[in-house]
């Protein structure tokens, strides 16, 4: 493959990836009306304690495991700053 072919398949992977964060955003609204409802604190370390065995379970080339668990912090990261910001409202 060259460049072009590369970059073009990182395109059509950003537009899936793009697709998969909206889905878990959706269903991050969901549990935070959940939460809003039931008093429940946003952060739950147990659960993503969980989040990230499943993850390093499933992760398939260790040469990406640092990367992709930090970008995995990120992503929870925005999870619960995004709840927050619906609690205020
Ligand atoms: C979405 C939740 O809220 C927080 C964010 C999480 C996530 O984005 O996966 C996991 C646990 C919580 O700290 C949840 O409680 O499931």
């Amino acid at each position: 493959m060259n460049l072009e072919d590369y970059r073009n398949e990182i395109d059509r992977i950003d537009g899936e990836l793009l697709s998969l964060l909206e889905e878990r955003m959706r269903a991050v609204s969901g549990i935070v009306q959940i939460k809003k409802e039931a008093g429940l604190a946003i952060l739950d370390k147990d659960r993503e304690k969980a989040v990230f065995e499943k993850l390093e379970k499933q992760l398939g080339d260790s040469d990406f495991k640092d990367s992709i668990l930090r970008t995995f912090e990120d992503i929870l990261k925005q999870s619960r700053q995004y709840q927050e910001a619906k609690l205020e409202n």
